[in-house]
């Protein structure tokens, strides 16, 4: 296990491996399962806290509270490090210093702040708008300003391939960078040419979000080390096929009068029990209650 802040171990995470897969957990249980399939660090995804825990569109209806209160639940439950969606940062410079005050103390090891204007949308959705240049950079020196701890994470997301296409992308995460941006999340890139002019351009890691359905193909990690992307995400993978599964097992038991038909899509009890420490807990009280027994009246 390796030591330090979660900023620390994340930046170790991404030593230990290229590029380094970041998994999207949409709760404390789902982020135990990835930590049991050997990632390394994990992803509280913004759209992950709009749609699974509210039943929201990702559309900058949710609050910094709302993402902490995930960030804390999945830093109780497993020591990996992780990353934190936070939008546009929930409001001006001073809200920008408390959210990332507030995931610091939530355990969170990085975020990542983009520039879209606070009415955002989804990076792979249309009608993108993006605020200035210097706004970002305000937003950038705003949140480097407010970490406590060294070691955590600003990392700088562009959603202006879209709006203003890859050349003014390109300049502006160099800009970004250079108001104290750790690392850079180049939105809705479409080709591995790309990511490279990226990684080539900005000198700090760069990281491909290799959501479904959208805008990027889905890059191999092999392809994207290739290409010098050093972080490779999957924000919605596991909630998009818990999500199928779960419609199915809902519709069959509706239309079948029975889940019959669906138990092998399910996760056994004991499965779930292994994945839980279930025994572990159960012998823990065995022993708490032995020892009660044993005492003295
Ligand atoms: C990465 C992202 O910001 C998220 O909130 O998970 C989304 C993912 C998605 O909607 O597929 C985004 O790319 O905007
Ligand atoms: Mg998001």
């Amino acid at each position: 296990m390796m030591g330090g802040s979660p900023g620390r171990k994340f930046r170790d995470a991404l030593q230990a491996e290229r590029p380094l897969q970041i998994a999207g957990a949409v709760n404390a249980y789902a982020a135990m399962l990835a930590e049991s399939a050997g990632f390394r660090a994990l992803y509280v995804s913004g759209a992950g806290v709009a749609n699974a825990s509210h039943g929201l569109p990702d559309l900058g209806v949710t609050t910094l509270h709302d993402h902490v209160e995930e960030v804390r639940r999945i830093t109780s439950a497993v020591g990996l490090p992780v990353l934190a969606d936070v939008d546009t940062g929930f409001g001006g410079a001073f809200n920008i210093g408390r959210t990332v005050r507030e995931m610091i103390a939530a355990g969170a090891a990085a975020i990542h702040i983009e520039d879209q204007v606070a009415a955002k949308r989804c990076g792979h959705r249309p009608g993108k708008a993006i605020v200035s240049v210097s706004e970002m950079a305000d937003r950038i020196k705003a949140a480097a300003d407010a970490r406590t701890d060294p070691d955590f994470v600003i990392m700088a997301r562009t959603d202006a391939i879209a709006v203003e296409g890859m050349d003014a992308a390109i300049e502006r995460a160099c800009a970004f960078v250079e108001a104290g941006a750790d690392m850079i999340f180049p939105e809705a890139v479409t080709t591995l040419d790309d990511y490279r002019r990226f990684a080539s351009a900005v000198r700090v890691p760069v990281l491909a979000n290799l959501t479904e359905f959208g805008k990027t193909p889905l890059f191999t990690a092999e392809e994207l080390a290739a290409a010098g992307v050093q972080l490779a995400l999957y924000p919605l993978s596991a909630f998009r096929a818990m999500s199928a599964a779960a419609l199915r097992v809902y519709r069959a038991i509706r239309e079948e009068g029975t889940q019959r038909s669906v138990v092998g899509l399910m996760q056994t009890r004991a499965e779930l029990y292994d994945i839980l420490k279930y025994e572990e807990y159960e012998r823990k009280l065995d022993l708490l209650f032995e020892a009660e027994r044993s005492e003295p009246s």
